[in-house]
């Protein structure tokens, strides 16, 4: 089985990796995140996953490394709302959320030597009302600066939301299902090495 390597620093990507029973290691990059003049959410999402996978690969010296990288973003009408910069943005962005419908994309790619492979999962989340002084309160948390969109669907930001139809994990970082099928096509299988 090729080793696995996730090329993400996030806390949340490796929990929910570790929930489906695949080996792995980290190895995290940091690749410019802007998103590109007249570029579209989903293409930006797909670049973004792409590039991580591709810059993680490049520095493993396993020429039998396959690379999983990942990226989240929030769209609400079309805007890319990523990681809030400050408390004003984080603010603005929760009453932009506040009792209306979004869309949660995470792209994932996988690469090895060979090929890279890029999947889409998008879920649609809609948000009850959130008023300004419980806003207040939840950037006060500190939860919601390193998250895309400014909330955790996996915390506090829970209370927030009124339904959600798609993939929970792919809101939170990582879509299982889609990783479980893209992992099986570079021949490796869930939870092989638990029993
Ligand atoms: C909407 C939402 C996002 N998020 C997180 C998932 C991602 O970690 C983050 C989006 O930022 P990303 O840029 O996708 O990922 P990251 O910078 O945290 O990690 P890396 O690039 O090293 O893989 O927002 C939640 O944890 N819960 C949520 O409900």
């Amino acid at each position: 089985m090729p080793a696995l390597i996730l090329a993400s620093a996030s806390p949340r990507r490796r929990e929910l990796l570790t929930q489906i029973g695949v080996p792995f290691s980290v190895l995290s990059v940091d690749i410019d995140e802007s998103v590109l003049p007249g570029e579209e959410a989903r293409a930006y999402v797909q670049r973004l996953a792409h590039a991580k996978a591709l810059a993680a690969l490049a520095r493993s010296e396993d020429p039998k490394a396959c690379v999983l990288g990942a990226d989240t973003t929030v769209v609400l009408d079309g805007r890319i709302l990523g990681k809030p910069a400050d408390r004003k943005q984080g603010l603005e962005m929760l009453g932009a959320l506040s009792g209306r419908e979004h869309r949660v994309l995470t792209a994932i790619a996988l690469a090895d030597r060979a090929r890279c492979e890029v999947r889409l999962s998008e879920s649609r989340v809609c948000f009850r009302p959130v008023s300004t002084v419980e806003a207040e309160r939840y950037w006060d948390s500190g939860e919601p600066a390193d998250k895309a969109g400014g909330y955790a669907i996996q915390g506090l930001g829970a209370v927030f939301v009124r339904e959600l139809q798609g993939s929970y994990s792919g809101v939170v970082g990582l879509p299982l299902c889609e990783t479980a099928q893209l992992l099986e096509e570079f021949g490796m299988q869930c939870w092989s090495d638990t029993r």
